[in-house]
């Protein structure tokens, strides 16, 4: 479909923040910026063809890993890393100075104040958030829920950017979008259009997709990546006690990749888990299910949220682990206008 001519001339976010752009600073310095530093346009194409678009993004890169790409040697990846270490200092700073890194985070509304002021204001960017759960307790709508709201402009608890989803149960519907973009005031075909949305068929695809978001990130003003399930793939792809080991491997590293990106592009993740029986919850807990995934994921997800079906519409977020955030429940329904609070 072609794009409306409203959003032609300008889009969405240029349409809500054409006065707060200088709120935005860019959070990472672009791999053209080696040319600079004497570094030839031909390298850096190759490392742009190997998914790496900004300095921060080859520092998060192993010189093992980035001598396996084709044309780099040894020599020329130490004289690459050399040059991206001047361009970024990287290494020890000041607690000052962390927590004027961390004023960067931008927290994005779920829609729900109560569930927001049990996240400490919304869902974090720098960080992945996880939300387990069994089925129909409100992963996929809280996932269509920030895609609008993460559109929304900072004084509106937003996070004025767009967004990449990542499906890998072909459970995204464009059209919820609608009604919760008319509830925030949103013209539906432009959020619509700063979605960029990908069905992903096996794990190898899935991750692969991410490889391909450095360049689209690098471009543009994205602040929330999507991954709903991150998990659902690798049980279907490695089957049995035999392929565990590996599985939990793969899905390390798929991980680790989610970290680089939140942390390079100051974006949020937010991914979604299932639940599995917990044989050895014991005969004393009422509710024997745990988060899939084990201690990799466990270890991966900065912030983890378990929700629960209530009675109707309503459903219940209960923190489950997180670094900064006290233990606590929140409760909120699910309406055709995405996450609300539950009216009395
Ligand atoms: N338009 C709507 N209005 C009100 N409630 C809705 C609407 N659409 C979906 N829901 C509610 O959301 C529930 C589905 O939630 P969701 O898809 O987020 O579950 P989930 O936790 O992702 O589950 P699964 O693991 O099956 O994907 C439905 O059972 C329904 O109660």
């Amino acid at each position: 479909m072609a794009p409306s001519k409203q959003y032609d001339e300008g889009g969405q976010l240029q349409l809500m923040e054409a006065d707060r752009v200088e709120e935005e600073e860019e959070c990472f310095e672009s791999i053209d910026k080696l040319i600079s530093q004497g570094i030839n346009s031909g390298d850096v194409k190759k490392l742009q063809d190997a998914g790496i678009y900004t300095c921060n993004g080859l520092m998060m890169h192993t010189k093992k890993s980035l001598t396996g790409i084709k044309g780099l040697s040894e020599a020329k990846v130490d004289k690459i890393c050399e040059a991206a270490e001047k361009l970024l200092s990287q290494g020890f700073m000041t607690g000052s100075d962390l927590l004027i890194k961390r004023k960067s985070v931008v927290r994005i509304t779920t829609g729900s104040q109560a569930l927001d002021e049990l996240l400490g204001g919304g869902i974090e960017t720098l960080c992945i958030t996880e939300a387990f759960g069994e089925f129909r307790s409100g992963k996929t709508q809280l996932a269509h829920t920030l895609c609008v709201s993460t559109q929304l402009p900072l004084h509106m608890h937003g996070g004025n950017g767009k967004v990449a989803y990542i499906d890998t149960e072909g459970t995204f519907r464009p059209e919820r979008i609608v009604p919760i973009a008319e509830r925030f005031g949103m013209d539906a075909n432009a959020v619509l259009d700063n979605i960029i949305y990908a069905r992903a068929y096996t794990y190898e695809h899935q991750y692969n997709l991410l490889l391909g978001l450095a360049a689209k990130m690098a471009e543009e003003p994205f602040r929330l990546l999507i991954v709903d399930s991150v998990i659902a793939l690798f049980r279907v792809d490695f089957s049995g006690r035999g392929e565990l080991a590996e599985r939990q491997q793969k899905l390390a590293q798929m991980l680790s990749r989610l970290t680089k990106i939140a942390e390079e592009f100051n974006v949020a993740v937010y991914i979604t888990n299932q639940v599995i029986a917990d044989p050895g919850g014991g005969m004393f807990i009422t509710d024997p299910k745990k988060p899939a995934g084990g201690h990799v994921l466990a270890h991966a997800a900065t912030i983890r949220l378990m929700l629960r079906k209530s009675k109707g519409e309503q459903r219940v977020c209960k923190i489950f682990d997180a670094p900064n955030l006290p233990e606590g429940e929140a409760v909120f329904q699910i309406t055709t206008g995405g996450l609300m609070d539950v009216k009395d």
